[in-house]
């Protein structure tokens, strides 16, 4: 019998596949918030069963905006994945994080304007905490298969920053890039929100390896971001993530450590089971069901 996915995968600008899975095939994914953003890929790293996603499609055929978040992450979760590494392009906002360092964001500001951010809502209403938005447990396990894997030992480590999350799809105007910077923020993407938020409504212990590509538009001396600057550095990025993905995917399947995800509903729905409708019962059952998961 194959074994549920443990841990997922969604692989953003440059990462539309994992070299390292075994046994690997395709699996179509239905949910009720309409199709993910391609098929899935299915197998295993070692012992550790994996479910990889490619988040604009493969081929790169989805803007940011257009990723059905929801959808991603409600086929993750209906397939069994309690532990999600998310993969990411990002320009700087700081001088001194530097393109091809790596960071892993621990706080987030959600600037999108034109996404759907949560599962809740329609007769069933939740408010889950944000103020840690990513699981701790992965982000050390990350740093760790960091500093295990040759090539990112040498790169620059951030253990910690703020991710600005913007609409996109143009990069910022200068004005704006300022704003981000006064904000507080450290790196800048399109993409990791809702989907941070969705994975905790899911009670998917989540984390961002976010891998800077450009200084975005505000340094005095170096180039403006554009695509074509920031998918020049992904290359290396993504060769790079290839190797640290699939360790720190074995160290997970070997760890299984804790997280706050598992109960992130217990305190933050508001509606009785028996006063929800039906079918909006029918749609959230995946996650309000942790039976099987329970921490
Ligand atoms: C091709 S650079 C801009 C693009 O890259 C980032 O996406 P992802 O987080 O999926 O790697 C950024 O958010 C933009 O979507
Ligand atoms: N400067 C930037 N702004 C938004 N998303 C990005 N992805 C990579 N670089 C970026």
């Amino acid at each position: 019998m194959t074994q549920r996915p443990l841990a997922g995968v969604i692989g953003g600008s440059g990462l539309y596949d994992m070299e390292a899975l075994e046994d690997a095939r395709e699996v179509t994914m239905d949910t009720p918030f309409g199709p993910p953003s391609d098929a899935f890929v299915l197998g295993r790293i070692g012992d550790t069963p994996v479910a990889f996603l490619a988040r604009h499609g493969r081929g790169h055929r989805l803007l940011p905006s257009e990723v059905n978040y929801r959808a991603n992450i409600h086929a993750m979760k209906q397939l069994g994945v309690r532990y999600l590494i998310s993969v990411s392009a990002v320009g700087s906002l700081a001088p001194d994080r530097a393109p091809l360092d790596l960071v892993l964001p621990d706080q987030f500001i959600d600037l999108t304007k034109r996404r759907e951010t949560s599962f809740f809502g329609d007769g069933v209403v939740a408010h889950v905490s944000m103020a840690q938005p990513v699981c701790h447990a992965v982000r050390e396990v990350l740093a760790s298969a960091i500093a295990a894997t040759p090539g990112a030992q040498e790169r620059q480590l951030h253990r910690q920053g703020t991710y600005v999350c913007i609409e996109g799809p143009h990069f910022s105007s200068l004005a704006e890039s300022r704003w981000y910077q006064a904000m507080g923020g450290h790196i800048i993407g399109m993409t990791n929100m809702p989907e941070a938020k969705l994975a905790l409504e899911a009670q998917i212990a989540y984390a961002s390896l976010a891998m800077i590509t450009d200084y975005d538009c505000w340094h005095p001396h170096e180039e403006n971001v554009s695509a074509d600057l920031a998918l020049r550095n992904l290359l290396s990025n993504a060769a790079l993530a290839q190797q640290v993905v699939a360790r720190a995917v074995a160290m997970l399947g070997s760890e299984r450590p804790a997280s706050h995800a598992f109960d992130a509903l217990r305190t933050a729905l508001v509606t009785p089971r028996e006063r929800m409708p039906a079918h909006r019962l029918a749609a959230l059952e995946p996650l309000l069901s942790d039976k099987e998961h329970a921490s």
